[in-house]
């Protein structure tokens, strides 16, 4: 028998204070957690706190609950993270070695300084036929100047009342073929079985530079094209609310005939089987709160800075 199981149980009111104790000390790990989810405080503060003293709040938050509370660091990445700074995940940010500490402190130096040049987002927003990628889209440019919305070019002939440079760039397939050639797109699908569509790149890289946020509107090849070559975008998923209210946008809208509904009809079932390939989904309810929170996804600020 251990020697702690022969001592008396601690007098009723100590065991109460120990308990109460733990509670609170439980309350305000979970308030620093929060705060840096909320981007409230600097994770390099709280990493300094716990240095200044190992046996406060911060210093005794276990470095894996310190890691996931950062924003975009998930399981996978903590699990990496642990690994590669040689530090257990069953350590205190207290009990960290000095060198476990600086490594630390430099991981997330980079991870602050790679999230800043982020901050120009370039994002997808991709999802079935009719769900109303066109119209989110549309009210995005007329709505949030600050954001640019990529316009493609494409093989299909205009539309009554689009414009050339507008809605689209209309091109002959001898232009697209020149555009691919020179390695102007950023990428380009053929939609619908039908005509080319490509994302200029240029317009993006200028936009980008300029610290704007870019928005493309491309078919799920598209998108996968870009999750590869720039794995720093954001993938957005347009879904209807139900697959009847899908189905009701798309007859609505009258532009097609009803064997091409059919088949569009076909294709949307491959795209909504792709959804979770993307980073966020959201539901085109109404139309301004689906833009509003296309917007929230790219971290547009509030209001223009620039002159
Ligand atoms: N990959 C790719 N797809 C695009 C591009 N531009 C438009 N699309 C897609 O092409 C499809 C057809 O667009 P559109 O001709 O306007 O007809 P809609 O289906 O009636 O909206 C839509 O799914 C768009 O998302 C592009 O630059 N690249
Ligand atoms: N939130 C919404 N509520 C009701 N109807 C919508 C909504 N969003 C789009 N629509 C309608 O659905 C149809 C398809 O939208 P569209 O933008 O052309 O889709 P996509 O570009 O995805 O093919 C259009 O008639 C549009 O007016």
């Amino acid at each position: 028998m251990s020697e702690a199981s022969n001592r008396p149980a601690p007098p009723e009111v100590d065991r109460r204070a120990a308990s109460q104790a733990a509670v609170a000390a439980r309350r305000a790990r979970a308030a620093v957690k929060a705060a840096i989810a909320a981007r409230e405080l600097s994770p390099l503060t709280v990493l300094d706190r716990a240095t200044a003293d190992p046996e406060g709040v911060e210093g005794r938050l276990r470095v894996t609950e310190f890691l996931l509370s950062v924003p975009a660091i998930g399981t996978t990445k903590m699990e990496e993270a642990l690994k590669r700074l040689s530090i257990s995940p069953a350590k205190r940010l207290g009990g960290l070695g000095r060198h476990q500490r600086l490594r630390l402190r430099q991981f997330l130096i980079e991870r602050e300084n790679r999230s800043e040049r982020q901050r120009n987002r370039l994002v997808v927003l991709a999802g079935p036929t009719a769900v109303g990628k066109g119209t989110v889209s549309t009210y995005i440019r007329e709505n949030y100047p600050d954001v640019l919305l990529s316009v493609s070019a494409t093989t299909r002939k205009p539309r009554p009342g689009e414009v050339d440079g507008v809605n689209y760039y209309f091109v002959d397939d001898a232009e697209f073929d020149r555009m691919i050639e020179g390695g102007e797109l950023l990428e380009y699908a053929t939609v619908h079985n039908a005509y080319r569509y490509g994302t200029p790149r240029a317009p993006i890289e200028k936009a980008l530079a300029e610290g704007r946020s870019v928005l493309l509107e491309i078919d799920l090849q598209g998108a996968r094209q870009v999750r590869r070559s720039m794995p720093e975008a954001r993938l957005i998923f347009l879904l209807p609310p139900t697959w009847e209210e899908l189905v009701r946008r798309l007859i609505g809208r009258g532009t097609e005939d009803q064997a091409e509904q059919q088949r569009r009809l076909e294709t949307a079932k491959v795209e909504l089987a792709a959804q979770d390939e993307f980073d966020y989904r959201v539901v085109n309810h109404d139309v301004a709160t689906a833009a509003r929170e296309v917007v929230d996804l790219m971290k547009v600020r509030a209001a223009p800075s620039r002159p």
